[in-house]
């Protein structure tokens, strides 16, 4: 009732009613896309470098939970990220399923060069909002790094290729500190004026509230619809899902999330790891959003890669269900 009683307004925007300042239009999605991140962003930060056969079974069972896009890997500099050097055999090793995506990031011409002979039919760049993080993560500026996605969206335009765009330190930077939302915006429209087909919003190390993201949203909003959006947050200060929660009565319905919340970027000092799959999962089926995924798999596929890590879960969800068993919601 409420939504369609609000359907006229634009997601995310706010009108004044009588004596309350501002009442925010909720449009929340009734479905939403999960993009899980276990695999690339979940496993780059982990010391212990896991086996092959390993990373390609966590993905194969991934793919058995009803999840739709699997980040499979990133053929970046295997001297940067040696727990991605793998990343050709992890992408001809797994068994693709139709209707699943399996993205793997690129960060130049190269990497894309090698992401295309290993197989990849997507691929994703990925930019920082803030100066200072891009030097640190990818060896140059923003400017730099998005003329080297340009050299990549040119490529990939000609074989045909999806290419999602990144953009990091959407609130905060551990360099910076606090990042202005026209920075973001700025980003955002460079990496949609190259053809990326869909930007994922990273809080790179989960410093966002409520309130920061609010602003940012309102910022790149303005740039685009609410379609071409998806939010990467990191949980370092227990805010991933209250931030996603805010994301979604922007109406924005991709959410990137790591199984077991594993995660983190080596590039980005203090940063933890990503909202955890089942704990998103399990909020979203608890407000009736469906996500085609099956919890009770999805938290098995999280104690397998925690066992092979040597490590706990980092999610609520996985660790209430060996005491309790809620079951899904
Ligand atoms: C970007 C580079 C490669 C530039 O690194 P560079 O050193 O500036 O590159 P270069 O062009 O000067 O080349 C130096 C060497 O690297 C090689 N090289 C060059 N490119 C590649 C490639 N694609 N794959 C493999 N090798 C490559 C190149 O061939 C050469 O090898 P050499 O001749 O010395 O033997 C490097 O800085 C790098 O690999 N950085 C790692 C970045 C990374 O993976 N960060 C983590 C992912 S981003 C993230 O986690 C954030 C996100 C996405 O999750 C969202 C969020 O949370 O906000």
């Amino acid at each position: 009732m409420f939504r369609q009683a609000f359907s006229r307004y634009s997601c995310g925007g706010t009108i004044s009613v009588f004596g309350c300042r501002r009442l925010s239009v909720i449009c929340r999605p009734v479905e939403v896309r999960i993009v899980e991140v276990g695999p690339r962003d979940g496993l780059q930060n982990e010391p212990k470098i896991l086996p092959t056969a390993v990373k390609i079974n966590l993905i194969d069972q991934l793919s058995e939970t009803g999840l739709k896009s699997i980040e499979a890997t990133s053929f970046v500099s295997p001297r940067w990220v040696p727990q991605m050097a793998d990343n050709a055999q992890v992408l001809k090793g797994i068994k693709s399923h139709p209707g699943i995506s399996y993205p793997v990031l690129t960060p130049n011409l190269k990497g894309y060069q090698s992401a295309l002979a290993a197989g990849a039919k997507e691929v994703a760049v990925f930019g920082a909002a803030s100066e200072s993080f891009s030097q640190k993560n990818v060896n140059c500026g923003t400017a730099e790094a998005i003329e080297r996605f340009r050299c990549v969206l040119e490529a990939a335009k000609k074989d045909n290729i999806k290419v999602r765009g990144y953009v990091s330190t959407v609130v905060g930077c551990p360099y910076e500190g606090a990042i202005k939302p026209s920075a973001v915006a700025k980003v955002v429209e460079a990496l949609l004026d190259l053809g990326c087909y869909e930007i994922s919003l990273g809080d790179t190390i989960g410093v966002g509230t409520p309130g920061t993201m609010k602003k940012m949203l309102d910022e790149v909003l303005k740039v685009c619809s609410v379609d071409k959006f998806a939010v990467h947050c990191h949980d370092t200060y227990g805010q991933a899902l209250p931030n996603i929660l805010t994301s979604l009565d922007y109406g924005i319905s991709v959410v990137d999330s790591s199984v077991s919340g594993l995660g983190g970027c080596p590039y980005a000092r203090g940063a933890s790891g990503n909202a955890a799959t089942e704990d998103v999962v399990y909020m979203l089926h608890g407000m009736g959003i469906a996500t085609g995924i099956d919890l009770p798999k999805l938290i098995n596929v999280g104690k397998y890669i925690c066992e092979e890590l040597g490590r706990q879960s980092e999610s609520k969800v996985s660790r209430a269900s060996r005491k309790c068993n809620p079951g899904d919601q």
